[in-house]
């Protein structure tokens, strides 16, 4: 099970939306994590068959995934980020549907649909037109549709956007359930959704993976540069212009900053266990301003 993506490059009237990139993946949890506009899904809908690179090649065990073409997407699942339903169908029938376009026997459909629909946790909605359900509920029927052919690759672009908090823990519970013998790869702007879940992370910047490796590959180097520092409230503007704030709170005796820098930024400054928003504001946050500051 291995699925390597080699050079792969595609450009939108001249600008390069996914820039060489080469990677391979394997069974487990992938986390795409990259702000907006950095190439996620556009690099998703290759892996996908949607779109064909300009450069470089997806093979899939050592095949070309888009000679493999139909064999390939029969092992796929693919939730894209606005994933098209029919709001007058049930959620039922709607599974159903689905595995008829998969090609599935409908016996087979139906065992799926059933044992599916309880693990997102919608047996009370089961009978429910999909226009009647919650933003978190037609989420979990597009997670459903996604996995309903026992995929080995599960491709979902932002599966948690707009999702409440309790419905996150939910879904990353789900996504961490469904990923055995599977590999998964799920794209977020949101850290927190990949930090449990995730057996490697892969940060994308400007159509290129920056960095990638098990979140404590990522965390390592950032030893030693994550400060927590108390200030007073009208040093507070020259520390976010000097350093990368990763977190500001008030307290009683004035403003307690969480700063990244290679250097111990002040006497009083204690060092802090880095954390994956840490490394995610050290490749993504906007640059530190050069500028003596005394604090
Ligand atoms: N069909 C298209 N035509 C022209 N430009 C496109 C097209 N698809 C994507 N792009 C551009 O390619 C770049 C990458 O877009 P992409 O949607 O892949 O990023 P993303 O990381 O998924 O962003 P988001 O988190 O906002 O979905 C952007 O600059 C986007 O405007």
């Amino acid at each position: 099970m291995e699925l390597n993506v080699s050079h792969l490059t595609k450009e939108f009237k001249g600008a390069a939306a996914v820039d060489d990139v080469s990677y391979t993946l394997r069974a487990g949890v992938y986390g795409l994590l990259g702000v907006n506009g950095a190439g996620k899904t556009t690099l998703m809908r290759m892996l996908c068959t949607l779109i064909k690179p300009d450069k470089g090649c997806i093979t899939w065990d050592g095949k070309d995934i888009f000679e493999l073409d139909g064999q390939y997407r029969k092992l796929l699942g693919y939730l894209p980020q606005d994933f098209g339903y029919y709001p007058d169908f049930t959620v039922q029938d709607y599974l159903m549907y689905v595995g008829s376009i998969k090609g599935m026997r409908p016996a087979t459909a139906k065992q799926r649909t059933a044992r599916l629909i309880k693990q997102v946790g919608l047996e009370k909605e089961k009978k429910k037109k999909m226009k009647k359900l919650s933003g978190g509920m037609k989420r979990r029927v597009g997670i459903a549709q996604a996995v309903l052919n026992n995929p080995s690759i599960l491709i979902l672009d932002e599966p948690t956007a707009g999702l409440d908090p309790n419905e996150r823990i939910r879904f990353r519970n789900l996504i961490s359930e469904l990923a055995r013998d599977r590999l998964v790869l799920l794209s977020t702007h949101i850290v927190s959704d990949v930090e449990y879940i995730a057996n490697e992370i892969l940060l994308m910047k400007d159509g290129k993976i920056c960095v990638a490796g098990t979140p404590e590959e990522l965390l390592a180097p950032m030893r030693g540069q994550v400060w927590s520092m108390d200030v007073s409230k009208n040093k507070t503007g020259a520390c976010r212009r000097a350093y990368k704030v990763a977190n500001v709170k008030t307290t009683p005796e004035g403003i307690n900053l969480r700063i990244l820098s290679a250097q111990r930024p002040s006497e009083n400054a204690l060092p802090q266990e880095p954390a994956l928003e840490d490394v995610f504001l050290h490749y993504f946050g906007e640059g530190a301003v050069e500028e003596d500051v005394s604090i």
